[in-house]
């Protein structure tokens, strides 16, 4: 591996329920950059997530994480990984719940009021994770993800139900990790978020139709609004040779 990618991906090939979910994959994320992983619904994020995180069972190919096979023991503490589902439990507050995951993932204890601070739950940080909202619970499971020293930070789908003013607060915070040399691979429905990332993988079939910058994809593509750029790739892609 290089010095310059996080993530390498090298003809990956995933089976799941009896059918190939991603085909071939060969792309690499670069060190300190924030890849937005966009693409319809099923299309096979979470699934490439997984094979990134080290979780899943995969059919070929070489997935390398800092260096290391993905699921390597010596990750486990550099890899922070917030899934659609939160990791929190619902009868601790929010601080005795990352209290519990420091303690787990041997994180020191100032880290808590750290990573609640950054994702804004200083205001509900003693309240029972099971009375919080969708959007504040989601973020509680976020500051699982930051617990550490995370050098690799796989999130997937962090913005769902959140108002545009939080969404524009953890873009902020996802800015700000990225410049102290985190990788952040970020799933998304919202393609205005797209123009946030410095790189997108495009998904769709469990295939990648585009791995560029989202200047890149303006530029190939003629369209300024990265929605319709995407579009138009799948348009584009659809067209019998
Ligand atoms: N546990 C599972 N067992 C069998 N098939 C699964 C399982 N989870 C996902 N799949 C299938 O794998 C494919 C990719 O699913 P995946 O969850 O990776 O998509 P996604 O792009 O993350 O979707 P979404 O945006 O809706 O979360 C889909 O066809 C899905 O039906």
């Amino acid at each position: 591996m290089d010095n310059y990618s996080a993530v390498v991906v090298e003809g990956l090939r995933v089976d799941r329920g009896g059918h190939q979910v991603l085909h071939d994959l060969t792309f690499g994320i670069p060190t300190g950059s924030i890849t937005g992983l966009l693409g319809p619904s099923g299309c096979g994020k979470t699934t490439l997530m997984r094979a990134v995180v080290g979780v899943q069972i995969v059919a070929g190919g070489a997935v390398t994480v800092l260096g290391k096979p993905a699921g390597h023991p010596s990750l486990r503490n550099k890899i922070g990984y917030a899934t659609q589902n939160p990791a929190t439990y619902a009868d601790l507050t929010v601080r005795e719940s990352l209290r519990y995951f420091a303690a787990v993932l041997g994180a020191p204890r100032t880290d808590v009021d750290r990573v609640i601070t950054e994702v804004g739950l200083g205001d509900h940080a003693d309240k029972l994770v099971g009375r919080l909202s969708g959007g504040q619970r989601s973020r509680a499971s976020l500051g699982v993800a930051l617990l550490g020293d995370p050098k690799l930070v796989v999130l997937d789908e962090p913005t769902v139900g959140l108002d545009p003013v939080l969404r524009e607060e953890l873009w902020t915070l996802f800015d700000n990790l990225a410049k102290r040399g985190v990788t952040l691979l970020v799933s998304s429905h919202v393609m205005d978020e797209a123009a946030r990332c410095e790189r997108l993988l495009l998904m769709r079939e469990g295939r990648i139709l585009a791995d560029e910058t989202p200047e890149e994809l303006r530029s190939q593509t003629g369209q300024y609004d990265l929605e319709r750029a995407f579009l138009r790739l799948i348009a584009d892609s659809e067209v019998p040779a």
